[in-house]
């Protein structure tokens, strides 16, 4: 029997004291689930389609994933994407990203697959960068899935550096052709996912050559393989780059070329050229050839808090099932989610899913309008939101590390184990702190902003700044934080400020010195990253803030203004030593501050399950029932972890026979000959 308790479905046979955290929650998960997805048609149809997709056998796991070697994590996930291709058009409206993305994680879950690069990183390069025409050549065929791709840009000398990427592109005069070619083993690409040995097309990044001019990287659509064999062109060396920390169902390859040739017309031409007399046509903005990148970062903040809130549903239902230990009652062990310890590592991790989810939805928008402009010729838009989603993809994956491994913790033992999947969500997701840029390099980008902007404003140029940064002029004013939100953003804002200002003018004083400019840098790397760090997290403070002032449901705004109360606390505490420092915060605001946070644990407590609850992750997508194949044992939204953390154990192909080789061959000879 089912029964519906404020929209929260509590279902007979599921473990008490889950359905009695749920019959706690003061709001309406569906209704929580529009605020997080943006409307109720999307989250609506989340739920339709994770429906949809749990009624199709072929798309569930057949096998367990953990105990799949790699060979055939590529084979399960090339079979599941493959089936999903044909059930797509039934199921998703084919335009729609949100859904698409939604589906893909269903039924592949974390660990990558064939055709995730084919949509995240080979078609909109080539939306973005592609002519018409080229659109026209290559575009239909790759949104029904002809031809794969991949993106190849890194390399194995060069990831960061794109400027020194080594594989060039020479343009040949007399056949109108581009040579590929890859003069080192460092000039190898390296890392592409499904590059290795799925794809047939890349869209290869290389130094654009004419007349013995290197005019830097630049985008070439390269068939790489047969259409029918699949063997590699003659020409093109290319191959898997072994396993991983994770994304082993995916295979990231390597790709040499041996004066490899193309037609001129496989340049992504949209935004520059290369005429036939090797006249080249600039584009509007010098970094034009990167935007594909901001695109992808843009995307993070969402991606980066969908896999937190993921750790964390595990987490939070764990720990409203796991009893150990006692508080004041004797005669029962209470729930370790009752320990304030418990709450602390848990709550702020929730809070930090919410704004990081919030705050990506925004950012998508941004890059949206960015790409309108660009689409229009206008380009002045893209060096904010280069600084911007610089900050932004390098916080967020580095809080969301933090925030799964302490999901990971908060479930003990069990959380060691693959049967709670959060190594493999983590693996996945600290990704992210590599891949797209690695994340001190972008603190490094957003930097290059942030001292550009103070200089303005030390010029006496505040109008000049633009919105993102025009509290670095704002005069010091002390703040009464028991006034609200707005008093705690303006103590982050003097925070941020004062730590700009103190880099740049660090930076100032070394080159004055007479350190050279890039050494002087160099000097002042750590003080500048600080000061990205603390403006992007002030970023998503009044991302968070916006949202939540934007809700008119009554009780979802007061249980996400209780979020949003922990998230500033538990923020402000985290930096409160560089507003201690200058005498902007008090040692009294600082008690006031941890007591806040406190009192936030506690409310937020009858409400925990339900805020996880709320993502509406199904089981399939968390890998969490066994009849299914599936094994997360711990999250399972029926929370019966121990019967089946038992069958999990049975499952394992070691328990299929008593007496392992390992046991004839080794240990049984060692403890014979011992006897002798
Ligand atoms: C529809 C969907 C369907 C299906 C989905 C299918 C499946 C999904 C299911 C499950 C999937 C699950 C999970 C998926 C999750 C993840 C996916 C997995 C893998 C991800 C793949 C990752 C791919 C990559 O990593 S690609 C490679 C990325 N590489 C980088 O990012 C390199 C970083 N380096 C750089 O960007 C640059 O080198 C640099 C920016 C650091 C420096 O460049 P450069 O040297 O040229 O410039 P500078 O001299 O430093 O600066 C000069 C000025 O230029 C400005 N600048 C720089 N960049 C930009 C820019 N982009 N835009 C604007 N301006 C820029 C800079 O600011 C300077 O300006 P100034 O005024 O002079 O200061
Ligand atoms: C899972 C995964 C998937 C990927 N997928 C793709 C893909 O599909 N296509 C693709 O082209 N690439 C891909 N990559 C590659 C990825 O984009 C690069 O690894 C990334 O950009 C980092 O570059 P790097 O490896 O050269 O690191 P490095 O730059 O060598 O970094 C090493 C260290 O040097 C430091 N460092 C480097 N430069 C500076 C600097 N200027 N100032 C201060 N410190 C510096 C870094 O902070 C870091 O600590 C993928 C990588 C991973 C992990």
């Amino acid at each position: 029997m089912t029964m519906v308790f404020l929209n929260k479905e509590i279902r007979d046979g599921d473990n008490p004291d889950l359905t009695e955290e749920r019959k706690t929650a003061t709001f309406d998960t569906n209704k929580m689930a529009e605020v997080i997805y943006g409307s109720e048609k999307l989250a609506r149809r989340r739920r339709e389609i994770s429906q949809a997709v749990s009624l199709i056998p072929e798309l569930a796991d057949s096998k367990p994933l953990p105990f799949l070697s790699r060979n055939e994590k590529i084979l399960e996930s090339t079979r599941k994407v493959t089936a999903l291709n044909e059930h797509l058009p039934r199921l998703i409206n084919m335009n729609d990203e949100d859904e698409a993305w939604h589906i893909h994680s269903e039924v592949i879950g974390f660990e990558g697959n064939p055709l995730a690069l084919h949509h995240s990183l080979f078609i909109p390069p080539l939306v973005i960068q592609g002519s018409d025409e080229q659109h026209e050549k290559w575009l239909g065929r790759a949104k029904r899935r002809e031809i794969i791709g991949c993106y190849a840009q890194t390399e194995l000398g060069h990831g960061s550096n794109i400027r020194k990427l080594e594989t060039t592109a020479t343009y040949s005069l007399s056949t109108q052709e581009f040579i590929l070619h890859t003069p080192t083993i460092n000039a190898l690409k390296w890392w592409p996912g499904a590059l290795g040995k799925s794809s047939n097309h890349a869209v290869v990044v290389a130094s654009l050559i004419i007349k013995e001019q290197n005019y830097g990287p630049h985008l070439f659509m390269v068939q790489i393989r047969d259409e029918q064999s699949h063997e590699p062109l003659p020409g093109i060396a290319v191959g898997d780059i072994g396993p991983k920390m994770a994304f082993n169902g995916a295979d990231n390859g390597f790709l040499g070329f041996n004066n490899f040739r193309i037609p001129r017309g496989n340049l992504l031409n949209r935004h520059c050229n290369v005429e036939v007399d090797g006249t080249y046509v600039r584009p509007p903005h010098d970094k034009m050839n990167y935007a594909g990148m901001i695109r992808v970062r843009s995307r993070m903040a969402a991606e980066q808090g969908t896999f937190m809130a993921q750790a964390l549903t595990i987490a939070v239902r764990y720990s409203a099932v796991r009893r150990q230990g006692f508080l004041e009652n004797k005669s029962q062990e209470v729930k370790v989610l009752d320990y304030q310890t418990q709450q602390h590592r848990l709550f702020p991790a929730i809070a930090r899913s919410y704004a990081f989810i919030f705050c990506g939805f925004e950012t998508i928008q941004k890059y949206e309008t960015l790409q309108n402009e660009m689409n229009s010729g206008n380009v002045s838009l893209m060096a904010d939101l280069h600084a911007l989603t610089s900050g932004i993809k390098s916080v967020v994956t580095y809080q969301t590390g933090e925030g799964i491994e302490q999901a990971r913790m908060a479930c003990g033992g069990h959380g060691y184990s693959m049967a709670s999947y959060i190594s493999e969500i983590y693996g996945c997701a600290i990704g992210g702190c590599t891949y797209e840029g690695e994340n001190m390099v972008m603190l490094l980008q957003l930097a290059r902003y942030l001292v550009k902007s103070v200089e303005l404003a030390m010029r006496g140029k505040p109008g000049d700044l633009g919105p993102m940064v025009a509290y670095l002029a704002y005069p010091d004013i002390k703040v009464d934080l028991v006034t609200g939100p707005e008093a705690y953003v303006k103590m982050f804002q003097h925070i941020s400020k004062r730590q700009s200002i103190k880099a740049t003018e660090k930076f100032h004083r070394k080159m004055e010195s007479g350190v050279s400019r890039d050494e002087a840098w160099n000097q002042c790397a750590v003080e500048l990253t600080r000061a990205s760090r603390l403006h992007t997290r002030l970023y998503i403070i009044e991302t968070f803030i916006r949202r939540v002032d934007s809700i008119e449901d009554l009780s979802i705004k007061m249980v996400l203004t209780d979020l949003m109360n922990l998230h500033l606390n538990y923020e402000l505490l985290d930096v409160a030593s560089y507003a201690l420092e200058d005498g902007f915060m008090s040692s009294t605001q600082m008690g006031f501050i941890k007591n806040q946070l406190y009192s936030s644990l506690e409310k937020i407590r009858p409400n925990a399950v339900s805020l996880v609850d709320s993502f509406q992750f199904s089981d399939l997508q968390l890998r969490s029932n066994l009849l299914n194949f599936l094994f997360q044992v711990l999250g399972r939204r029926d929370g019966h972890v121990y019967q089946n953390l038992f069958e999990w154990a049975k499952s394992s192909p070691l328990n299929q026979t008593e007496v392992l080789p390992s046991v004839t061959q080794y240990l049984k000879p060692m403890m014979e000959k011992a006897k002798l």
